[in-house]
């Protein structure tokens, strides 16, 4: 399977804050939801992605091509859409589009207007009158404008109402039917990944935990509940992380078949959300697979 995105052994450090040895890929024609906490490293990895940031070591590959050689051809090919203010205040959407299209030699006026019809929003109206949800999707009209087959979105969700924030994941859904686009997006909001992520990668602290297929995070994740006399030092190897109480214990593994077939019906165990794995994996720290 073709990775249209490829980071390879990623350092970059700031003041106080490092991304780590980052391997990422993305596959093409999937969706890959990108989560993390607060300040895990997501933006500064976009932002890495679209060469906004230089890496201090390592390799980026877009589309198999690098910044250095084909910047303009592989900048054609992304629609980058994130929350920051890419529009001037004082211009309307039509004026904005004027500047924009001559950028892009893909740029389709048709395709504009239809995603500018679709999403509802006025030509007229000047950019500073744009709630932020308006302004993801003019930014996603533009991105869908010219084509881009990969889009990369930071926190698209974000700030928006559950009304308009479903409008945007139906049509994030739809635009996927056809097959030869890739979406790659940060979001705080794991339930939002329920109805459209094929692809989950997690980073904390600057440092990838994992990318997997969502399906196979439900095969593989489990949150097992128990009593304190189940426990020892063998079976706690299971555990990412495990937290004891007076009644029992409660705790996530990345290996539930392994750990019912140990424990048998002495165990519930429960399907974990995004949240829970985030959780529980912060808390494990050390123990993080
Ligand atoms: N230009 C910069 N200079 C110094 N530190 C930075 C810079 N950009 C980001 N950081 C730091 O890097 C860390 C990661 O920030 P980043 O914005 O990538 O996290 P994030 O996962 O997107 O967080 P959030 O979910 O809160 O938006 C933070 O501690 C932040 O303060």
């Amino acid at each position: 399977m073709e990775n249209v995105i490829e980071l390879q052994h990623i350092n970059k450090s700031f003041n106080g804050f490092q991304v780590k040895d980052l391997s990422i890929t993305v596959k093409k024609g999937y969706v890959t939801g990108f989560i993390g906490g607060n300040g895990a490293g997501k933006s500064t990895t976009i932002k890495l992605i679209m060469n906004l940031l230089q890496q201090d070591s390592g390799s980026i590959s877009i589309f198999g091509m690098d910044y250095k050689k084909n910047e303009k051809e592989i900048k054609q090919r992304i629609g980058f859409v994130y929350d920051e203010n890419i529009f001037y205040e004082h211009l309307n959407l039509k004026e904005m589009k004027k500047i924009i299209q001559p950028a892009y030699k893909n740029w389709d006026d048709k395709a504009f207007q239809h995603y500018v019809y679709k999403f509802e929003l006025p030509l007229n109206k000047k950019m500073k009158t744009f709630s932020k949800g308006m302004k993801m999707k003019a930014s996603l009209a533009i991105a869908l404008a010219h084509h881009a087959e990969l889009i990369i979105m930071d926190e698209p969700t974000s700030g928006l109402d559950p009304i308009f924030r479903r409008e945007l994941l139906n049509d994030l859904h739809d635009l996927m039917q056809d097959g030869d686009k890739t979406i790659f997006f940060s979001t705080h909001i794991t339930t939002d990944l329920d109805r459209i992520a094929d692809y989950i990668t997690f980073i904390q602290n600057g440092e990838h935990i994992f990318t997997k297929e969502f399906y196979k995070i439900e095969e593989e994740y489990a949150i097992v509940k128990g009593t304190l006399d189940l426990l020892d030092r063998e079976t706690e190897q299971e555990f990412i992380s495990l937290r004891k109480t007076n009644s029992g214990f409660e705790a996530l593994t990345a290996h539930k078949n392994r750990v019912a077939n140990l424990f048998g019906d002495t165990i519930i165990l429960e399907k974990p959300t995004l949240e829970d794995i985030m959780y529980y994996t912060k808390k494990g720290g050390e123990l993080c697979v």
